[in-house]
């Protein structure tokens, strides 16, 4: 692009020129948008409508930026913070949900100065911006619409996978767990968010995938996200972009694993979403109630008032012993030998079912066939059991562990003097009356000493 356009939007640049960059932009087939310095949508061709899927008369004034009540289409036409700084930049953004074209937008954005013309240099401070022209280019190609049938395969695993995660998979002999089946098949048969607590490992997301498959959505997928580490475009896209949760009607539930972790805006905007009548069904993961990561400042408040409607508690392993013969069964189709379940019953499982299930293949792998034996343990978990068995010593008492000492000491001397008092007390270094004392004191009972042989 050579020649700018004046965001005036009076059809004709500033400059010399006289080009006429509107009639010029109309018959580009490249989309083309203008926008004033306040960001404003002033001036888009055809081909940006085409596939923006907007009429400019609609459109004209929107304010392009990424606030929080942004629509998507206004975020994606948004200049970057390079481009706000006088700088030409380009962008690659996950394309607005509903409109046409591929899943990315690639967008160029020049910077215009006072007079109309592009940038060519970074602005100075002193310099105003007259506004932004956009150039945008679309990545990848568009989804035939035969192709977004579900394939049979595809049909076959959603099959075995609701056959697997039905709530039979939770059961065991526990009261916890009793408690966890009932809960979850409640919260498959309402639409409400649900939000899961549980320590790591416990079976949130499975909880999560059980509820799904038992759920009124279940012929829909199940998408589960871990918030943790999210970088910020991924995030977008995921949630936001073309063909992503909030475009898809083909989404029953999505599962969100420490929603915490994400940028509060970004909490807001998935809140928003997720509040509407018609989005897929949230449930969330943490190890923290809704409530306490309000209360310290990592969630927005609309998580706690209106997307935990039902809150589901997952006990720890620990706290459901009972319940390991049976997982045993199933998830290795193994028994366990008493010896065994004695460690097993021992441990604390601070990973909870992700280490128990990392156990037990440990235990039953090398062509291994039978119950599994204590010896099949691994070692380390044999010892940490046992060490939590006998438990910290009780106490430390010095003084008690020194009378101990000094009496076995004592003992040592008399015998090695055949309980001849005044030897002993050498043998000690000390002085006689004070090995009496110390024999009184620490009741050593001395038998006489044997009568010395006679002189012949
Ligand atoms: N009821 C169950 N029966 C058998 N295996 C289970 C069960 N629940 C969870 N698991 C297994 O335990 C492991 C951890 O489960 P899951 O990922 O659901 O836990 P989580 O609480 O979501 O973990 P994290 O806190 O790390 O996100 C997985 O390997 C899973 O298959």
């Amino acid at each position: 692009m050579s020649t700018p356009p004046s965001p005036s939007g009076k059809g004709r640049p500033a400059n010399s020129s006289g080009f006429a960059w509107r009639a010029f932009f109309h018959q580009s087939e490249t989309p083309v948008f203008v926008l004033g310095k306040s960001r404003r949508l002033r001036y888009a061709n055809p081909a940006w409508e085409k596939l923006a899927g907007v009429k400019l008369a609609e459109a004209l004034g929107m304010v392009c930026s990424q606030r929080r009540h942004s629509t998507p289409l206004a975020s994606v036409l948004a200049p970057t913070p390079e481009a706000l700084a006088g700088r030409p930049d380009r962008a690659r953004r996950p394309a607005p949900p509903g409109r046409n074209g591929p899943p990315w937008w690639d967008v160029t954005f020049v910077p215009l100065a006072g007079d109309g013309s592009p940038r060519e240099a970074p602005a100075k401070a002193s310099e105003a911006l007259f506004g932004f022209v956009g150039f945008i280019a679309v990545v990848g190609e568009p989804v035939p619409a035969a192709a977004r049938k579900i394939p049979p395969s595809v049909a076959a695993l959603r099959d075995r996978r609701a056959t697997h995660f039905s709530p039979e998979l939770l059961a065991g002999e526990s009261l916890a767990s009793a408690r966890l089946v009932a809960q979850t098949r409640l919260a498959a048969q309402i639409a409400a968010p649900v939000w899961i607590v549980g320590e790591a490992g416990s079976g949130k997301e499975t909880v999560a995938r059980v509820i799904h498959h038992t759920s009124a959505v279940r012929d829909r997928a199940f998408v589960a996200i871990d918030c943790v580490g999210l970088q910020p475009y991924l995030i977008e896209s995921l949630l936001f972009g073309h063909g992503g949760l909030s475009a898809s009607d083909r989404i029953g539930t999505v599962y969100l694993k420490e929603p915490g972790a994400l940028p509060r805006d970004m909490q807001q905007r998935l809140a928003d979403h997720f509040t509407e009548p018609a989005s897929a069904r949230l449930i969330c993961g943490s190890d923290r109630t809704a409530q306490d990561a309000v209360a310290s400042g990592r969630l927005v408040p609309v998580f706690q008032t209106a997307l935990s409607a039902f809150e589901a508690r997952i006990p720890p392993l620990r706290e459901r012993l009972d319940d390991i013969p049976r997982l045993a069964t199933r998830l290795v189709n193994r028994a366990i030998d008493p010896a065994a379940l004695t460690v097993l019953r021992g441990y604390s499982w601070p990973a909870n079912l992700r280490e128990f299930v990392e156990v037990l293949h440990e235990s039953t792998g090398e062509g291994r066939t039978g119950p599994i034996l204590r010896e099949h343990l691994p070692h380390e978990l044999r010892v940490k059991a046992g060490l939590m068995r006998s438990g910290p010593p009780k106490s430390l008492n010095l003084d008690a562990i020194l009378e101990a000492v000094e009496k076995r000491i004592i003992q040592l001397a008399l015998r090695k003097t055949n309980n001849h008092q005044t030897e002993a007390a050498e043998l000690l270094g000390v002085f006689r009356a004070k090995l009496g004392r110390r024999l009184d004191a620490l009741g050593i009972p001395v038998s006489p000493p044997p009568p010395k042989p006679r002189k012949e």
